[in-house]
């Protein structure tokens, strides 16, 4: 059931062969379950499949964020280098705001996992009453850059960037999300926790 306290979240697969069926989309699967995973307070998922163009990305992010009314919006594919990885400049089309920390943290905790991370052009941006995080496309990504980096006996080694969407969302004035510490610790300072 959809309340007022409810986070709308838009999950955007971006590819042109899982759009066209050439091969079965993994992407927003994999968003549905770490999202299942972390969150502890109620959402729901507005999912869409699309190719790497990019009049149709920013068509398909401008409805999510204002016609859906999304909180958050996580898309992934199409931030590296190639012809048709345009995903980041789509995302820089319909913004209000640029949050650069976002590319440079997922960046850097990717390259724990593969050199091949400083590839990917992945942006973060504020829409209205939205916060918009480009994912790379391999679907192992989305939990690699969203959880972070964990050792052997599963202590965090390096915090993954979901850490800080909670507290993003409260200050453009969504709903107030929770979620698992033993999937994502979220961080907020003192002064804006609530009482359980
Ligand atoms: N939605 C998806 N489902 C499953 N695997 C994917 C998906 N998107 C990407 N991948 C995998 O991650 C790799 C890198 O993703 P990238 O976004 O660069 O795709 P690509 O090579 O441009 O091709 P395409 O846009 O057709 O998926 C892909 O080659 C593919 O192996
Ligand atoms: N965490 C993580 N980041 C990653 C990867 C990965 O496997 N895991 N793949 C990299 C590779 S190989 C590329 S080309 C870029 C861009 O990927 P995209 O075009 O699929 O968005 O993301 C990089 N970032």
């Amino acid at each position: 059931m959809t309340t007022p306290d409810t986070l709308v979240v838009g999950l955007v697969s971006i590819s042109d062969r899982a759009s066209t069926g050439i091969y079965e989309d993994k992407g927003i699967p994999a968003l549905q379950e770490w999202l299942g995973s972390a969150l502890t307070t109620p959402w729901r998922a507005e999912t869409r499949l699309i190719a790497d163009d990019r009049p149709g990305i920013e068509a398909t992010l401008i409805e999510l964020v204002d016609d859906c009314g999304c909180h958050l919006v996580l898309t992934t594919g199409g931030t590296g280098p190639a012809p048709r990885d345009v995903t980041p400049e789509a995302t820089l089309a319909v913004a209000d705001k640029e949050m650069p920390g976002f590319g440079e943290e997922m960046r850097r905790i990717s390259l724990n996992f593969v050199p091949t991370a400083i590839l990917s052009r992945q942006v973060a941006v504020i829409r209205k009453q939205a916060l918009i995080v480009n994912l790379p496309g391999q679907p192992k990504s989305i939990r690699e850059t969203l959880e972070g980096v964990r050792a052997a006996d599963g202590s965090v080694r390096h915090v993954g960037i979901f850490a800080a969407i909670p507290y993003c969302i409260d200050l453009i004035g969504g709903p107030y999300a929770e979620t698992d510490p033993q999937v994502i610790q979220a961080f907020r300072p003192k002064s804006a926790l609530r009482p359980r």
